[in-house]
């Protein structure tokens, strides 16, 4: 079963394409890594996934038993100045369920406080965000995503500027959640963490450059191209690959 498919998916901004003309599925249940050079389109296309973003043309579909899906931006769009506590934070992944106004029963502030523990924050409920560590932050964020409890979870760089032993933990969660048959679909820089945790493997450069096992796709020569075809001078003019 398909969780999410592209049908000849075209992303932007402005109108001009920054993602071209992808065609594919992400089974149900799959570890996906998105790689590729800066400026690829990797977050582009996390974002039009996410519903974030609409296609300038095609189709990005989530299969209807997996809607819910839950979305990690990059640590850099998010706003760690906004005066809230890293309970709060958390306890934002039951929105869905507690709505804005909405109070948090007794059975919510368990599952907080686990999620909490989960990801080794117990005893940083009360600190503001903005004074917690990056690793502290992204820790923060991922007990908001296992409070979420979606089928699909998109993870944009998560491991970017964390340390070994947080990366570890947090690709702990992530084996996790495979084995609690969730899609995760997660853009990522480090392909020894993409070989060893993530079986499949999409690597782009404002196109598909090759999608499938990841040590089919992570083979020197794919990279290489993949470099080339976003440095190729007419990738200046963002245009259109299939309109030339
Ligand atoms: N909000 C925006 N408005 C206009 N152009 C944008 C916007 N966001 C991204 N772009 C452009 O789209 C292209 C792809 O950007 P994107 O952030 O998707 O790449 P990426 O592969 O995630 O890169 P990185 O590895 O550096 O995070 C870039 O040329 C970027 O400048």
């Amino acid at each position: 079963m398909s969780a999410i498919h592209f049908n000849d998916l075209t992303l932007g901004y402005d109108r001009h394409p920054v993602v071209h003309h992808l065609d594919g599925e992400v089974r149900s249940g799959e570890l996906l890594a998105i790689v590729g050079p800066n400026g690829a389109g990797k977050s582009t296309l996390l974002k039009g996934i996410a519903g974030a973003l609409a296609p300038l043309s095609g189709s990005v579909g989530v299969n209807r038993k997996a809607t819910r899906i839950a979305y990690l931006p990059q640590a850099a769009d998010v706003d760690r100045k906004f005066p809230i506590s890293v309970y709060d934070v958390v306890s934002m992944g039951l929105w869905r369920r507690t709505g804005w106004l909405g109070g948090v029963g007794r059975q919510d502030r368990a599952a907080i406080e686990h999620a909490i523990a989960a990801v080794g924050l117990t005893g940083f409920e009360d600190r503001a965000i903005g004074a917690l560590s990056g690793g502290q932050m992204q820790r923060a964020l991922f007990a908001r995503l296992l409070l979420q409890d979606a089928g699909v979870i998109l993870l944009d760089e998560p491991l970017t500027a964390i340390d070994a032993k947080t990366a570890a933990d947090l690709l702990d969660l992530v084996r996790r959640w495979h084995a609690e048959e969730r899609t995760v679909v997660a853009v990522l820089h480090d392909f020894e963490v993409v070989k060893s945790v993530f079986p499949q493997t999409l690597l782009v450069a404002r196109e598909a450059v090759a999608w499938g096992a990841s040590t089919d796709v992570l083979t020197p020569d794919n990279l290489m191209k993949a470099r080339r075809m976003l440095e190729a001078p007419d990738r200046a003019a963002e245009r259109c690959p299939r309109a030339a």
